[in-house]
């Protein structure tokens, strides 16, 4: 199997503040991986390493066989980079811009297709300060792929975005053709793109895998309730059973409820913050 990332041990602090506490990674060519976690969880942090942008304290990092800290300009032009803020050009031409970007590449996209390919030919003359906001984060994606990059970073790709925008931007991610590292702090996000999905808690890698390894491993408590009480319990057949015998029959308003993989992540979460 072909690794294109490979993190091992990954620590980082900011002044006192430790962040990574011994994160371990790997994402294999060709596949999605996200990144997934609460606000402040350290996944832009993470992701900055990975593409050579902030110095890591400790720990192993291999980025397309380099270390991120040690890469080239030949090992950069092999990334694409999504960034989480846009970086404002509002006066420049959507067209004029791709084709300066692309500019700094041995083999890019031409700009005409790309714009085709994301939705954007309408929009190739008007000023970027025009775009509608999925507009803009196209041309983000635009941007971040026209080197036909081999590894391509997405950072909270659809913040901000409402629910079209959303279904649109996760179509054309889908239809990519390149491995893909985004990080998202939204569960069902995750879940749709990503072929693993790995939750960063508190600086280390809880859970690690595919959604559905994920739902099995996360599992929260189920709730059981019935006329008399309710309970919670990672065992409810053995509950219902325990209720069955003592009530010498059925029990009266049973009801069980399994946890969505919605609350079994955020109880994940709240173990793992506690
Ligand atoms: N340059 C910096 N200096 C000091 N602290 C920082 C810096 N960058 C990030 N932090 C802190 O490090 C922690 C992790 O931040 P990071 O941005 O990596 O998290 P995140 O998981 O990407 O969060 P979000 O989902 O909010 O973007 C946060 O507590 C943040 O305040």
């Amino acid at each position: 199997m072909d690794t294109v990332v490979s993190v091992r041990g990954l620590r980082m602090s900011y002044g006192k503040r430790e962040v990574l506490r011994g994160v371990d990674l790997d994402v294999r060519r060709g596949e999605t991986m996200a990144l997934l976690g609460p606000n402040g969880a350290g996944k832009t942090t993470t992701i900055e390493i990975l593409e050579g942008f902030r110095h890591r304290m400790g720990g192993e990092v291999q980025v397309l066989g380099e270390d991120p800290a040690k890469g080239d300009d030949t090992w950069r032009a092999k990334l694409g980079v999504v960034l989480q803020d846009w970086r404002d050009h509002p006066r420049w031409r959507v067209a004029t811009l791709v084709d300066h970007i692309a500019a700094h590449y041995p083999d890019p996209w031409d700009t005409g297709e790309l714009l085709r390919a994301l939705g954007l030919a309408g929009q190739a003359a008007a000023k970027v300060g025009q775009l509608s906001g999925g507009q803009r984060r196209r041309l983000d994606v635009a941007l971040g792929i026209v080197g036909r990059p081999e590894l391509l970073f997405l950072d909270e790709p659809t913040t901000g975005f409402d629910p079209e925008a959303r279904r649109e931007f996760h179509d054309l991610i889908e239809g990519l053709d390149t491995t893909i590292v985004l990080t998202t702090h939204d569960l069902a996000e995750a879940e749709k793109l990503a072929d693993r999905i790995a939750v960063l808690v508190k600086g280390r890698i809880a859970v690690f895998g595919t959604p559905a390894e994920l739902a099995d491993a996360v599992q929260a408590p189920s709730l059981v309730r019935w006329r008399d009480g309710a309970e919670q319990t990672g065992e409810p057949s053995e509950l219902a059973w325990r209720l069955h015998q003592q009530y010498g029959g059925p029990v009266p308003g049973l009801e069980i409820r399994r946890p969505t993989l919605e609350e079994s992540y955020l109880n994940l979460v709240e173990r793992s913050a506690a």
